[in-house]
Order: structure tokens, then sequence, then C-alpha cells
């Protein structure tokens, strides 16, 4: 039984699936051959189309680490009886944290300041204010595991008025989360000095975030990525922040990865960009592999993983 790990994991999963079973490596010269003999696969942001599954006739089980599972086409898994897994839950301390990170360096312009600063130029600081997160209003879209985990940490560290949209979070549990609930973006956008994305890319979320929306934004907001690029149009969100509609953006994910170091994004300073790396986190990776290997394992054993979504 062959399983490909199609990504660079984290060792800790692999070393594991090597335990019980033949692992080839996506360093390793016969990956790019996985269609002829993978039962499994490991991935986590690589594309999986029906036609590699199509040709994949030993597949079987497709782990993927991560939550986001826009890389795989799902109907065509379930089509052919293969199974697929993620790994809810484990990336969300990460993930949150990047939000955060991404939130606070964009208001506080830390990384334009490490440009000024490394360039040795001397920086007048009156021209470069930025805003404090104090009380102010966060709007959350996507109430998930790392939504809700994102609203507690605006909340508990600068006693954020948290405002959060997701028209698939059942009224029941709305009444256990302390925040505001808003019936549509319409409602939301206007109030909000820090909008926040936690949803996964949908043909509902795609271009969710577009020119008519971010006109709604306040002047002084900004909006953060960490779910998804193709949730917020970059075009429109380019011309907002160039036209002072909006004061900045902080993305850890782009429409197209990586973005080109000359995306019109990067030549705005109060743009803060990210390589995809909110679940970048030692503690993170290590989960999030051995979840990933030993859901694979147990899945390849007939059994029905909890993170398993097909
Ligand atoms: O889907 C997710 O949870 C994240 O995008 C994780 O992506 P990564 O495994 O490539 O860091």
């Amino acid at each position: 039984m062959k399983i490909y790990v199609l990504d660079a994991f984290h060792l800790s999963g692999v070393e594991l699936a090597e335990k019980q079973a033949e692992v080839i490596r996506w360093d390793d010269p016969r990956a790019k051959n996985w269609h002829e003999d993978a039962a499994g696969l490991m991935v986590r942001g690589k594309k999986i189309t029906a036609d590699d599954m199509a040709r994949a006739k030993k597949l079987r089980v497709i782990s993927k680490q991560g939550v986001g599972i826009d890389n795989i086409d799902l109907e065509a898994a379930k089509a052919r009886g293969i199974a697929v897994c993620r790994t809810p839950g484990v990336n969300s301390e990460a993930v949150a944290e990047m939000a955060l990170s991404l939130g606070l360096s964009t208001v506080r312009r830390v990384t334009e300041f490490d440009r000024m600063t490394r360039g040795g130029s001397k920086v007048q600081r009156a021209d470069f204010l930025g805003y404090e997160s104090w009380q102010k209003t966060v709007g959350i879209v996507g109430m998930g595991n790392i939504g809700t985990l994102v609203a507690r940490k605006w909340r508990g560290a600068f006693d954020a008025n948290i405002i959060g949209y997701d028209p698939y979070v059942p009224a029941s549990r709305w009444s256990e989360l302390p925040h505001k609930r808003a019936a549509s973006l319409e409602e939301m956008l206007p109030q909000v000095d820090i909008l926040t994305l936690h949803l996964p890319l949908t043909p509902e979320s795609r271009n969710m975030i577009d020119a008519a929306r971010l006109a709604l934004m306040k002047p002084t907001a900004i909006v953060v990525n960490t779910s998804r690029g193709g949730i917020v149009n970059e075009a429109a969100l380019y011309q907002a922040i160039s036209s002072g509609k909006l004061f900045g953006a902080g993305f850890d994910v782009f429409e197209v990865e990586p973005p080109t170091s000359d995306h019109p994004l990067m030549t705005l300073p109060t743009f803060v960009g990210t390589p995809h790396a909110a679940a970048g986190t030692v503690e993170t990776q290590m989960r999030s592999s051995m979840l990933a290997a030993s859901q694979l394992l147990e899945a390849l054993a007939g059994g029905q993983p909890l993170g398993q979504v097909a």
C-alpha cells in the first residue's frame, strides 16, 4: 500500500505514516507518478482534480492538512467513493493569532515603519499616525472555530465590540455567543473598524467583499483576510485603499498564490501581505501533520475519522 505526501509536511506525520505503509515524499522524484499506485494522499494546498482521481485507479483516501478543502474536487471524490478528510480545530489558534497580527500590523503601520526604519529614512512620525484597537468594532464573517476564537481574542485583549455575520450558525448557537449578530453584510460593514474573514471559499463567498460592499465601510477601517483569496475582490480593494476610501488591509491569502512582486496591493504602504503562512507555527504544523496522517491510516483501514467530509 503506497501513500504519497504531495506537499511539504512536518515530519511528525510523515514518520507516523511510515510506520504502517510505504510513503513517498514530495521531494522524491517518484512523487510525480503518484497516479499510478497511490492508495492514500496527504496534501495541503495541492489541487486534486476530477481528472487526477480518474487517473488514480487505486486511490482510496485523500487526507488534507488544513480546513479549507477548495483544492479538492469533493463531488468527484464522492462519485468515485474516495474518502476525503481534513483537520478542523488544530490550526485555529495559529490562524487566529495571525489574523490579530495582520490587523494590528496594519492599523499600527508596523511593516510600513519597518521598511522605513531599515531604509534609514528619518520618519516624520506625525505624518504616519495609526489607529488604536481598544474598544473598536470588529466585524467577523464566519463564526466557526477560527472566527469565534478571533472574536474572543479581540474582545479579551482590546475590549472590542464584536459583530458576527454567519447565516449558517443556528439561532440556538448564537444565543450562546456573547456577540451581536448582523443579519447581513450591509448591516455590519458600515459599523466596523476591522473586518476579519473566516469562511471557506465557495461559489457563494467568491467575490463576497466587492466594490459595492467595500464602499459601505468607513475610510478608517481595514480588512483582514486569513481565509481564502477570491473572497475579497483585489482590484476593488486596491481602488478603495489607493483612493483613501479604506485605510488598509492585511492579507495572508490571494486570488493567485504566490502573488507577484508587482501585484498592485504590494504598492500600497498600508497593505500588509504574508505568504499563506497563518497556520505556520511549529505547534500547529506538528498537530496538523500528525492528525492528517492518523486520519489517513484510519480511513485506509476502513474507519471513519472525525474529520471525514466525503
Ligand atoms: O486550509 C487551511 O486550513 C489552511 O489554508 C492551511 O493551509 P496550509 O496547510 O497550506 O498551511
